[in-house]
């Protein structure tokens, strides 16, 4: 097949039948081009068929991007055949040059549908030049700036509706705010896998539909440098070729129309991503916050090294390292939350991680990681910390803004010091609400530190419990004593994992943040209990209903006052500090909670101990187990060596049930068979 053939049926093929006789009309003339891809974008280079009478040959730029705004290809092949025979070129300087009044038609449509959908014309295609349907040939100049307006038109719609988008999507996310917390409990973050799957699905296409786009916005880049340098090499030479002047003017005025379009649509593609995510759930900051509280506080508690949970390592699990985009995520949360010492520990890691990852490219900068070091360094009270990594900051980046105005006032605040012969430490915000003491010794049981006396432990019992019902007789419960004054005993297997699994189900959609009581009477959230709760009653489960029974078989005490039962799931770094169950006003209805059974519903991969401070205990959690003490001494006063807490979650997912049970109804009863604890004087 001859060139020429070729070319005859590639036009057929591209253009359509109308082409295809504006071709044997002598229309239009072309050369077929060889051509590569690269990404999705066609380069031409034009291989050899110039007709020997056309002296216009060159006319046909040999680098268009033949990509489709929309992402199709609407000419994956190499032909670029509009070229004006001389008769025609008449015609068009003569007077049509502007006008388009019909069909267009040439060789290439990037960006056809658009021009489809805004223009009431039936534009078959578009390019530098266009053919109208009575065959005439004119530059098609006026759709593109018409084309030109009203895209500028659209983009100001487009970053309008973009606005609205992105201001309901806000909204949305802040209806979900209101009622979710993601990190205190583990059950809660699952629907954030979900949340995560969309925006890979989306994120996906999104980077797809973009990488074209800046594909095609790349090619004209590279075109226009290249003839601006070609230009700049002799200006008279360049602009004294007309078809230099041509391209010129094409390309500033039909290629910058397809940039233009590029960039809307990629207004257009970032509405489309925002617009998915409605319906999903997003944590907010203030789980950031939370999330990164939780890792300082198993950092404090488990004695974990600020290095060692930066690089992944959680008591011996080697697990997943954080980069240092994360650490400096945690280091300006914990700045947000005042807490400095925690701030420059994660700072420096933050600073470490992003030395080593030279090869990555971060948002943020080193400098920015020193401002939070000199920060964190000021706040604690050491100034002449703050100084010392001023002045390196100062070396790293002369420039920097504020660098010098700080060194200045560092020096000035280190000499008011040294008059003063004082320096201002300046405490975390965080009110304590236990002593040091007590805090100590949490933080030892929660890592099994602490040792029961030999003259208790000596005296701990195992056996079965038969007394309470008949049914016991035949089933006893297995009773591990772990404690005396005050007794403290563990059931096991006393919850079974159909159980287990019907609470955790009913629970599930109701759990919110664990709220504490204030002095004011007022339930409110509490750093100092981190974890979600839901409560449950026995008429609505038969599973429930049964463990109430048998609550009351393991204690041999009455259920008639007892509050429903209370499922708690703690999340990462979830825990209760130090508390009392009973209550320490005065109750009235019910009496106070006389007794504690809490059900383990899971085991816990690493820490989540249940530790009670003044005993030294800690008891871990066994799947299928209860834990069980008496709040209230004889006399109905609460016993303050039941002082106990649950300690933060390290590895996994701690779930619990709980039963108080109040005072009323226990009058003719006696625990366990066992004794009341001895009162104390
Ligand atoms: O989770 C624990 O181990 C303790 C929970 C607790 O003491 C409570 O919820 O009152
Ligand atoms: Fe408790």
């Amino acid at each position: 097949m001859s060139v020429r053939d070729l070319l005859r049926e590639r036009v057929y093929e591209l253009l359509g039948q109308r082409a295809y006789q504006a071709f044997h009309r002598g229309y239009l003339r072309g050369r077929v081009q060889s051509h590569t891809h690269v990404g999705d974008t066609a380069r031409y280079t034009p291989i050899q068929y110039l007709p020997p009478d056309n002296n216009h040959t060159d006319l046909v730029s040999s680098d268009i991007n033949l990509s489709s705004p929309r992402g199709t290809n609407l000419c994956p092949n190499s032909f670029d055949p509009v070229i004006l025979g001389d008769d025609r070129l008449k015609d068009i300087e003569a007077s049509d040059w502007r006008k388009v009044d019909g069909v267009a038609i040439d060789s290439c449509a990037p960006y056809l549908p658009a021009l489809r959908e805004f223009h009431s014309v039936d534009v078959y295609s578009s390019g530098c030049v266009v053919i109208t349907g009575d065959g005439r040939l004119v530059h098609h100049q006026s759709i593109a700036s018409s084309w030109l307006m009203r895209s500028i038109r659209l983009s100001k719609m487009l970053s309008n509706i973009l606005y609205t988008a992105v201001n309901l999507f806000l909204l949305c996310m802040l209806q979900a705010w209101t009622n979710a917390e993601f990190y205190s409990a583990i059950a809660q973050m699952e629907p954030l896998l979900e949340t995560q799957k969309q925006i890979i699905e989306g994120l996906d296409k999104y980077v797809t539909r973009e990488k074209k786009r800046i594909a095609v916005l790349t090619s004209h880049l590279q075109v226009h440098k290249a003839e601006y340098e070609r230009a700049m090499e002799d200006i008279p030479d360049y602009l004294g070729d007309p078809v230099n002047v041509f391209k010129l003017i094409k390309r500033l005025t039909i290629d910058l129309a397809e940039i233009d379009y590029n960039i809307i649509v990629g207004a257009a593609n970032i509405r489309n991503m925002a617009v998915k995510r409605e319906d999903l759930k997003y944590p907010t900051t203030d789980d950031l916050a939370g999330a990164a509280q939780a890792l300082t506080r198993l950092q404090n508690i488990y004695r974990l090294d600020v290095r060692d949970l930066a690089d992944g390592v959680l008591s011996g699990f080697q697990g997943r390292p954080l980069t240092a985009a994360d650490c400096f995520d945690i280091t300006r949360t914990l700045y947000n939350n005042t807490d400095y010492n925690n701030t420059l520990a994660w700072s420096m890691e933050a600073l470490r991680k992003f030395k080593e990852e030279s090869n990555i490219e971060h948002t943020m900068t080193e400098s920015e990681i020193m401002e939070y070091i000199i920060f964190s360094h000021f706040y604690i009270g050491d100034v002449k910390s703050a100084l010392e990594w001023s002045n390196k900051l100062l070396e790293l980046d002369p420039d920097h803004p504020e660098a010098r105005n700080n060194i200045l006032r560092f020096e000035e605040t280190i000499k008011e010091q040294e008059q003063e012969n004082r320096t201002e430490k300046k405490q975390s915000s965080d009110v304590e609400m236990i002593s040091y003491s007590t805090k100590l010794k949490y933080n030892a049981l929660c890592r099994d530190e602490k040792k029961i006396p030999s003259e208790i432990t000596k005296r701990l019992r195992c056996r079965y419990l038969m007394e309470h019902h008949p049914f016991l007789r035949l089933a006893p419960i297995k009773v591990e004593q772990v404690y005396i004054q005050p007794d403290v005993y563990v059931f096991h297997e006393v919850i079974s994992d159909e159980e287990i699994e019907s609470i955790k189900n009913l629970s599930l959609p109701r759990l919110q943040r664990a709220l504490v009581e204030r002095e004011t009477g007022k339930r409110e959230k509490a750093y100092y209990r981190v974890s979600q709760s839901a409560w449950v009653n026995s008429t609505e489960s038969e599973a429930i209903a049964r463990l109430s029974w048998r609550v009351a078989d393991m204690t041999g005490l009455s259920m008639q006052s007892a509050e429903p039962l209370q499922v708690g799931n703690y999340g990462i770094g979830g825990q209760y500090d130090p508390h009392y169950d009973f209550s320490q006003d005065f109750s009235e209805g019910v009496g106070n909670r006389i007794a504690t059974v809490m059900f383990y519903m899971s085991d816990v991969a690493l820490g989540g101990a249940t530790v009670f401070t003044e005993l030294g205990l800690s008891v871990f959690p066994i799947k299928h187990a209860a834990l069980f003490w008496m709040n209230l001494l004889p006399s109905g006063e609460g016993d303050r060596a039941t002082l106990h807490a649950g300690c933060p979650v390290l590895r996994g997912s701690k779930w619990v049930a709980i039963n108080w049970l109040h005072e009323v109804g226990q009058e003719l009863l006696k625990p366990c068979s066992l004794d009341y604890q001895e009162e104390k004087n």
